[in-house]
């Protein structure tokens, strides 16, 4: 069991940041600068009033909480995660350990219907119709998110980043972390530990307990509180910091357990295909700003994000030299 290092602030008190809660049925030009507003400050925030039907939303945790329900034996015929499947304490391919159960999916609705046979075997076609109704809905979320974001940077084209998820490599993974043994006096330990999300944006959904941390700029761990009408949490992912140019933040977070409640989360990683090529906006070009990044393809990105360990910066194997700044110019 990994345990953390606590979220205190240098006096010793709970660092208390309420991330920002955007309301989308807003003004669109008001909620466009909220936006960016947040993905600079904290590269999170919840929206609410975001269209994903309730029901939608319940039908999926239902599926989530039904699998996780199952005895081990049944659950790891979905498995082992090679990196999609079902996986147990062991995260990724390079040896990550955490306090979660989880089903990683890629979200095309083959693939969906293939996986729906190990998942569920009395009712597959229950499965899969619930997952593709979320993945729909989250999928059009994301493409209104990253609309207002475009806007709200003054973009010529609306749906500069909004088209890149069009037939991507997006993917849909259901966390389950159980309570840990303990009773009050055990300290909280590592449900999924400390990284960034490689993709554009990810969309996150949990019930009502608490664990998702994260981490600004002097390392003291913020928590992100679940909140109690069905919001989803927003965060900006390592590809749309490289996009801004920095300006966006892919940030540290964390998710802890606790011995009191089991957390479920559902998160969607709105990725581009895998032959995209990723560079930063025109727009946010400027010669005293020349890009931070080197353009790459996701592909490549994914291909260096498996090569490493989870918590490790990615994004350093990407940043531009100086002689590709010359070489643009
Ligand atoms: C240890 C790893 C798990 C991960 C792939 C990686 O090598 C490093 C990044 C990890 C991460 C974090 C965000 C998402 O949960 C995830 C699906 C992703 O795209 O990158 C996971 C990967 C995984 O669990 O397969
Ligand atoms: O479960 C959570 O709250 C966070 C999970 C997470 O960060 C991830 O799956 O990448
Ligand atoms: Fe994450």
């Amino acid at each position: 069991m990994v345990v953390a290092s606590p979220n205190l602030s240098k006096t010793g008190k709970l660092r208390e940041i309420e991330i920002p809660i955007i309301d989308l049925s807003a003004d669109r030009s008001e909620v466009s600068k909220l936006i960016v507003k947040a993905c600079e400050e904290f590269g999170f925030f919840k929206v609410i009033n975001h269209g994903v039907p309730h029901d939608v939303i319940t039908r999926m945790e239902q599926q989530g909480y039904e699998f996780f329900a199952k005895p081990a034996s049944r659950k790891q015929q979905a498995g082992p995660a090679n990196p999609y499947g079902y996986g147990s304490k062991n995260i990724g391919l390079k040896g990550d350990i955490g306090e979660v159960e989880y089903l990683l999916l890629p979200t095309n609705p083959l693939s969906i219907d293939d996986n729906s046979k190990t998942i569920s075997s009395t009712d597959p076609y229950k499965f899969s119709c619930a997952v593709r109704g979320y993945v729909e809905a989250v999928n059009k979320l994301a493409y209104e998110i990253l609309e207002l974001m475009a806007v709200g940077l003054e973009a010529p084209d609306p749906s500069v980043l909004s088209r890149l998820i069009r037939d991507g490599d997006s993917l849909l993974r259901f966390n389950h972390y159980p309570k840990v043994d303990g009773g009050a006096t055990s300290p909280s330990c590592i449900g999924f530990g400390e990284h960034t999300d490689p993709q554009i944006l990810t969309l996150l959904r949990s019930n009502d307990v608490d664990g998702l941390q994260i981490s600004l700029d002097d390392g003291v761990w913020v928590p992100v509180n679940s909140h109690p009408v069905s919001a989803f949490c927003i965060n900006v992912g390592d590809v749309l910091q490289v996009m801004t140019n920095g300006r966006f933040l892919s940030v540290r977070h964390r998710a802890m357990v606790n011995s009191y409640n089991s957390r479920m989360s559902m998160a969607y990683f709105s990725a581009p295909p895998l032959d995209a090529t990723i560079s930063c906006l025109p727009v946010l070009l400027t010669p005293q700003k020349p890009p931070l990044y080197r353009s790459f393809t996701w592909a490549e990105y994914k291909k260096a994000t498996y090569s490493l360990r989870l918590g490790e910066s990615r994004l350093n194997l990407f940043k531009a030299r100086r002689d590709d700044d010359e070489n643009s110019n």
